[in-house]
């Protein structure tokens, strides 16, 4: 049985996570802690991987926290920039064990993941190509991690197809335009209803690609959470990885 405890257990994302665990039957649920619980609880001696969702401005301290617990982490909190990953990695190479994992997705459902692989497959035969994420109002970051990450993807891809700028005749603008990640534009949506939806929108002269998920419950981030635990519980993934395409055979 891998034995999972859960940072953050009482949020959205954590509560999901703590039923998802109790419901898989190769797991079994250790500890439970939210904010002003001691991550030192959190040890080899109750726990095999750590779990968390918290928020942005303090999953960066859990992880370097439960590295130094010496316990594997599986990461879904959004806000990660490369100063951070840095950190991750720098605590990883002075880690307790020279196998200790560190997984950080910024998307668990499937829908998501291959969204932003189509992206990044398409993205080198457009001319134009923006993001749209559209979520609840209950988030508090934006854009969405995946929205970055999937900007990001798109970036690499067009870079190495040897694409300029996208084309963007805008000479005034007071913020409609939104966000410029790595030279593509994102735009964020907060909607009450809407849980969680990302549209990459691709453009030529004469055509368009749109490539849409939808996350319409939390349900659907669990079987990537618990794919990503099994990974980490299995072993051969030590140090830093990012994002769940790593554990799919895509
Ligand atoms: N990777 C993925 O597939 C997904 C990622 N997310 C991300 O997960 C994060 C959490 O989202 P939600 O669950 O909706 O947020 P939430 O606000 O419902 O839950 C956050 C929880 O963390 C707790 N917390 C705050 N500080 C803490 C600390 N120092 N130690 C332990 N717990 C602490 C809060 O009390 C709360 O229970 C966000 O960054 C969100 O963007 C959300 C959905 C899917
Ligand atoms: O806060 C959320 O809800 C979500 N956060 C993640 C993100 O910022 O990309 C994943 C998903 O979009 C839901």
């Amino acid at each position: 049985m891998v034995r999972v405890s859960v940072i953050g257990a009482k949020g959205r994302m954590g509560s999901h996570v703590v039923d998802a665990v109790k419901g898989a039957d190769d797991m079994e649920l250790a500890l439970t802690l939210d904010a002003g619980d001691d991550l030192t609880a959190v040890s080899p001696a109750n726990t095999d991987v750590a779990v968390e969702f918290t928020v942005p401005s303090v999953s960066l301290d859990n992880v370097l926290a439960l590295i130094g617990q010496g316990v594997d982490v599986v990461v879904g909190t959004t806000g990660w920039t490369e100063e951070k990953l840095a950190k991750v990695r720098e605590a990883l190479s002075a880690a307790p064990h020279d196998d200790q994992a560190v997984f950080i997705a910024p998307n668990f459902a499937i829908s998501a993941v291959l969204a932003d692989h189509f992206a990044t497959v398409a993205a080198r035969y457009f001319e134009s190509a923006e993001v749209i994420e559209l979520h609840h109002p209950t988030k508090v970051d934006a854009p969405s991690g995946t929205a970055f990450h999937t900007a990001q993807g798109i970036a690499v891809a067009r870079r190495a197809a040897g694409l300029g700028p996208v084309p963007d005749a805008t000479e005034t603008d007071g913020g409609s335009r939104g966000q410029v990640v790595d030279g593509i534009h994102v735009h964020a949506v907060r909607l009450r209803g809407l849980n969680a939806h990302e549209e990459i929108l691709f453009g030529n002269a004469g055509e368009q690609l749109t490539i849409r998920a939808d996350s319409f419950d939390r349900t659907s981030f669990m079987p990537g959470v618990l794919l990503a635990v099994r990974k980490l519980a299995e072993g051969g993934h030590a140090g830093l990885t990012i994002g769940l395409d790593r554990f799919l055979d895509l």
